[in-house]
Formats: C-alpha cells, sequence, structure tokens
C-alpha cells in the first residue's frame, strides 16, 4: 500500500488548530523497526541523558543534530516526511535534530507548558518557521502521559519563557488565560500515528505512572533561510537529503553511529538546570 500523503486539507487544519495528526502515516511495519531497532540500540541508551521534571521524575532522551543512514535518519529524511514539513514551512527544510523519548512506566516525567519556539528563540532563531514532528513508537494515551495541546495557541505567537520548577516553561499566567478560552486536546495516538505541531503551540505532558512505556521519536525542521545567529550545529541550515519512502524498510534495523552529533550536557545551556547523570 502506498504510504499516505500529507494533503493541503492537512496544511489548512495545521494553519488552523496548530497541530495535525496523521494517522499511520508510517505503517506497521516500518514502526516496528524503529522501534525494535530503538529499544536494542547501545549507542542510544549510551548517549541517552535523564531530563528530570519538578517532582523528580525522569524522562531519558537521546538527542542528534545531523541525520545520519540509520533507520532513524530514513524516517526523518524520507520525501513523505520532508515533502510535508516543506508544505507547511513554506520552503526549503532542514533538520535541526531528531531526540528518541523515552519515558518508561512509572517513572516517566512530566513536561511544563512550554513552546518549542520559546526554548529556540533563545538558540538565535529570529523567525519561527520551524516545525516539530512526533511520531508514536508505543501507543500514546491519558495514562501513560501523552502531549497535550492548547489548540490554536499558535496564533499567540511567542509567550515569554521563565523556569517553572526545574524546567524551562511558559508564563502560566497566558497559559491559564489560554485555557479559559482555547480548547485543550489530549493528543492520543497509536504507534505509526504522526503529530505535526507548530513551533508556537503551547503543549505539556503529564508524568507516565501507567504500567506501559510511552516512547516517541521527535524531529524538529526549520526552513534552510532561518539560520540562527548563535552557534548551533549546522545541520539547522543544510538542505534535507532526501531519500525515498522505502528507504525506511531498506534501512531495515540499522542503528545509529556512535559517530552522529548527538547533544551532550556541556553543549546546550537551556537543558543545564535540569539534566541529571545517567547511573554509572
Ligand atoms: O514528549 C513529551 O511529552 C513532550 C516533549 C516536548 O514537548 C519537547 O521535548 O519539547
Ligand atoms: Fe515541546
Amino acid at each position: 500500500m502506498a504510504p499516505h500523503q500529507f494533503t493541503q486539507a492537512d496544511k489548512d487544519t495545521f494553519d488552523r488548530d496548530g497541530y495535525v495528526v496523521l494517522k499511520n502515516f508510517f505503517t506497521n511495519e516500518e514502526v516496528d523497526l524503529i522501534y525494535g531497532t530503538s529499544t536494542k540500540d547501545h549507542v542510544i541508551s549510551q548517549k541517552s541523558f535523564d531530563f528530570n521534571d519538578s517532582k523528580g521524575l525522569r524522562t531519558k532522551l537521546a538527542l542528534w543534530y545531523t541525520p545520519q543512514d540509520d533507520v532513524y535518519g530514513m524516517y526523518s529524511r524520507c520525501e513523505r516526511m520532508v515533502n510535508a514539513v516543506e508544505m507547511i514551512l513554506g520552503g526549503q527544510a532542514a533538520h535541526y535534530h531528531s531526540k528518541l523519548m523515552q519515558k518508561e512506566p512509572k517513572v516517566g516525567g512530566a513536561w511544563e507548558w512550554h513552546q518549542d519556539y520559546g526554548y529556540w528563540y533563545n538558540n538565535g532563531f529570529l523567525f519561527p518557521d520551524m516545525v516539530s514532528v512526533m511520531l508514536a513508537l508505543t501507543s500514546a494515551n491519558k495514562e501513560n502521559g501523552c502531549l497535550q495541546v492548547i489548540k490554536g495557541s499558535h496564533k499567540m505567537g511567542r509567550v515569554e519563557h521563565g523556569i517553572a520548577g526545574q524546567q524551562v516553561g511558559a508564563s502560566m499566567e497566558k497559559v491559564e488565560e489560554a485555557l479559559k478560552r482555547l480548547e485543550l486536546v489530549y493528543v492520543e495516538l497509536q504507534p505509526g500515528d504522526t503529530l505535526f505541531f507548530h513551533c508556537n503551540i503551547l503543549h505539556r505532558s503529564e508524568a507516565n505512572l501507567s504500567e506501559n512505556s510511552r516512547w516517541s521519536l521527535i524531529s524538529a525542521y526549520n526552513l534552510v533561510s532561518n539560520k540562527s545567529y548563535k552557534n548551533e550545529p549546522s545541520s539547522h541550515y543544510t538542505p534535507i537529503a532526501k531519500v525515498p519512502d522505502d528507504a525506511i524498510v531498506k534501512a531495515g534495523m540499522k542503528g545509529i553511529s556512535d559517530n552522529a552529533d548527538f547533544l551532550t550536557q556541556e553543549v546546550d545551556s537551556k537543558f543545564k538546570e535540569t539534566i541529571v547523570q545517567p547511573e554509572a
């Protein structure tokens, strides 16, 4: 079966609501490969760090900038994905970074209300020509701390961010007002479902206190022309070398190289407050 394509109707929904979900944008076979690879990937587990929430619960995450030839790179570089992103951004896209979010049963931490551009603005990006894409690797639901969005909040523009508990979060005054007027949506996803969300949409997630993991792969994209004036890795303005849609299946269980440019604690100040060293 030919993979789903992102259509103008999807783009219209994205523009109106600040997000759109494409059911089964990636097939079961593709998700099985990506999830199967990631759970066995020693480089991923070695490069992952814990990100603490305000109650001390922790999400494991691994983040890298330049997409490689592994199964995750084929996912973030495939035509289906990049064409969708270029339709959203209205021009040539670069891959800013991808991260594997591992919210484990009982311990997976919460994320405070924020806009992704609330972080990225401080990384030297002048324009909100950026978008995040979340692929569900496991099912995500209310019980295991799925993403919540405030529908339409991207139209508020960038909101001030400060330290919220241990994390960087949006001004709660603005969030509370937004919640009085706009709908709060729990974005429940099945494996393979893909959420495209605007860099200025307010979102958060609750802790995973359930018995089930909630894993996702989140890729962030930028317009090639929106070059940061700070010292960000070059991936964010490098045109993506697109690959055909069948490249994911062809990559098979190919894991990531430990030469990939992973985020480490030292290079990213926005995470400094919240990173705890993995246990030895
Ligand atoms: O996956 C989540 O629960 C939220 C993650 C998120 O919003 C982020 O990493 O910016
Ligand atoms: Fe986010």
